[in-house]
């Protein structure tokens, strides 16, 4: 699914409305009756509502609210924040429509703050909304305050008062902290960074009939993807499948003390369909592995037990991936430069692979193209020094991408996978119990398992961390977010593939 700028959606808006046709006025009645049908089908008409509306658009669909909301018997109070004259044509047209039937409070200065509202209210927020142009000061800013301080349940109208939908918002900026926010057609950019999880809580996402055709041939780099998205990637399996078609993996992972990382990326490749799946460890590791994964074949190299420091001659893999609980150990480094050196195609590369890397910036020149890298947050400043905010890690992901041809994985709610082309994909699966040692070891088997499988890069790595959240999610399901462990997802990745087949 494609995510666009707020003047995007404003274009598309106004296509819409020329083109459909439709009044700009009946659009935004449908808007009101899409958060409506929603509200009502999450908050019950026992509890008294306030709206505040401002006198944009946004406050235009909430004045339409508050009137649906009034037709289906919820007890209503409406204020709304006058910082002019005049609000937009819209805003105008529902403010005469609702005064016929209910009063309106005006809130104008700060002096009339704090309003009284009943302890079990629910407050809706349609301030701002997309058309914010600039940071909240005075009045509005005061009233946001006063509306946090409440800790009311709140839900926002398409987008938080006071969050700007597609760039950064300063520290110490005044916007609503919503539990839900509703918003319009598509979800907002704002919505997918983990900087602003407070300012969106959950969301939802009404459709308003916007122009499908418009949609459709509106250009953008962001995308996100959900399970249609993620469906559109699988490949069948056939019956005349055998091992061969799904291809020889390689992870090359584990040192004394984390033999674990490797079990844990082989046992993710094996359940996401490698056809064989081998493990290159330390000595130390090897009855470990075996005993735990028998359908793994294992491999180790060099004269330290406790590390890998040689790689033999790999060329008979069809991905690998490298990393996970390697350690840093100069030999360690010295054999993965050579391994880099020499492979054409690409790999994945995690964890203490991703350090080395960054110490040793010369093997980015010799990256076999399209390998896929999956820092956290963490990691990926150690690649490319230290980033201010979410907009700017993504702008150096997409660099970083671009200069080496490669996919890097940000990894976090939304994982975002960012393409060598410039696009932005970020994911819809996973949860908080994903927050965990393993949970990225486990990624790494699956991006392997589907790279051996003859998936492209940046197929492999949209649909790997789609399955990889999905997996976390059964297993939250099954097993609480707070006990949840990697294993947990690992065995899960079986039901996560079903569940995408029948998507
Ligand atoms: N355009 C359309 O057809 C539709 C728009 N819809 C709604 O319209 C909203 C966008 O409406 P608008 O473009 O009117 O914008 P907003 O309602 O977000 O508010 C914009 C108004 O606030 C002012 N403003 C911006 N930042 C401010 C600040 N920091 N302090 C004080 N004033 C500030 C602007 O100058 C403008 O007058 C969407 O979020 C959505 O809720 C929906 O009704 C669906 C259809
Ligand atoms: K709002």
């Amino acid at each position: 699914m494609k995510l666009f700028t707020a003047e995007q959606i404003r274009a598309l808006d106004r296509y819409t409305i020329e083109h459909e046709p439709i009044a700009s006025i009946d659009l935004m009645e449908r808007a009101a009756q899409a958060f409506t049908d929603w509200f009502v089908q999450h908050y019950p008409a026992s509890r008294p509502v306030a709206i505040f509306c401002g006198m944009g658009n946004n406050g235009g669909d909430g004045l339409a609210i508050a009137r649906l909301l009034q037709a289906q018997r919820y007890t209503v109070q409406c204020f709304v924040m006058k910082l002019k004259a005049q609000g937009s044509d819209d805003f105008e047209t529902n403010l005469q429509r609702l005064q016929e039937l209910t009063t309106v409070t005006l809130l104008e200065r700060a002096e009339q703050l704090p309003v009284a509202l009943p302890d079990d209210a629910l407050l809706i927020d349609a301030l701002f909304g997309s058309g914010l142009d600039r940071p909240v000061e005075g009045f509005p800013a005061q009233l946001i305050q006063f509306l946090n301080r409440t800790k009311l349940p709140t839900v926002a109208v398409d987008i938080a008062s006071g969050l700007f939908a597609d760039r950064p918002n300063g520290s110490g900026d005044v916007i609503v902290k919503p539990e839900a926010t509703f918003s319009f057609q598509f979800p907002k950019l704002a919505f997918l960074l983990p900087g602003n999880a407070q300012y969106v809580g959950e969301w939802y996402v009404g459709d308003i009939g916007l122009h499908p055709e418009v949609i459709q041939q509106t250009e953008t780099s962001w995308f996100y993807t959900d399970a249609a998205a993620a469906r559109a990637l699988l490949q069948p399996r056939t019956r005349f499948s055998h091992k061969g078609n799904f291809g020889r993996a390689l992870l090359i992972a584990g040192s004394y003390g984390k033999i674990g990382a490797a079990v844990l990326s082989a046992h993710a490749c094996l359940r996401a369909g490698a056809g064989l799946t081998s493990a290159l460890i330390p000595q130390c590791g090897y009855k470990i592995m075996q005993t735990a994964l028998p359908e793994v074949m294992v491999m180790t190299a060099g004269s330290n037990k406790k590390i890998v420091s040689d790689f033999p001659p790999l060329g008979a893999y069809d991905a690998i991936g490298v990393g996970p609980g390697l350690g840093k150990d100069f030999k360690t480094a010295k054999a993965l430069g050579g391994l880099i050196e020499k492979m054409i195609s690409p790999m994945v590369i995690d964890a203490d692979a991703i350090n080395l890397t960054a110490e040793n910036q010369a093997w980015l020149a010799k990256l076999p193209r399209q390998s896929i890298f999956t820092p956290h947050p963490k990691e990926f400043e150690r690649l490319v020094g230290p980033v201010a905010n979410d907009y700017e890690r993504l702008a150096r992901a997409k660099e970083f991408a671009q200069r080496y041809q490669c996919v890097i994985v940000l990894k976090g709610a939304y994982t975002a996978v960012v393409l060598w082309n410039g696009e932005v994909h970020f994911n819809t699966t996973g949860n908080p119990g994903m927050a965990k040692g393993g949970s990225g070891d486990a990624l790494t088997g699956i991006l392997t398992a589907l790279l051996a499988q003859e998936y492209d890069s940046a197929t492999a790595a949209k649909l790997g961390v789609y399955l990889h959240g999905a997996a976390g999610d059964l297993a939250a399901q099954h097993n609480g977010m707070i006990a949840m462990t990697a294993t947990d997802l690992i065995e899960q990745l079986g039901h996560a593939f079903e569940q995408l087949n029948h998507a």
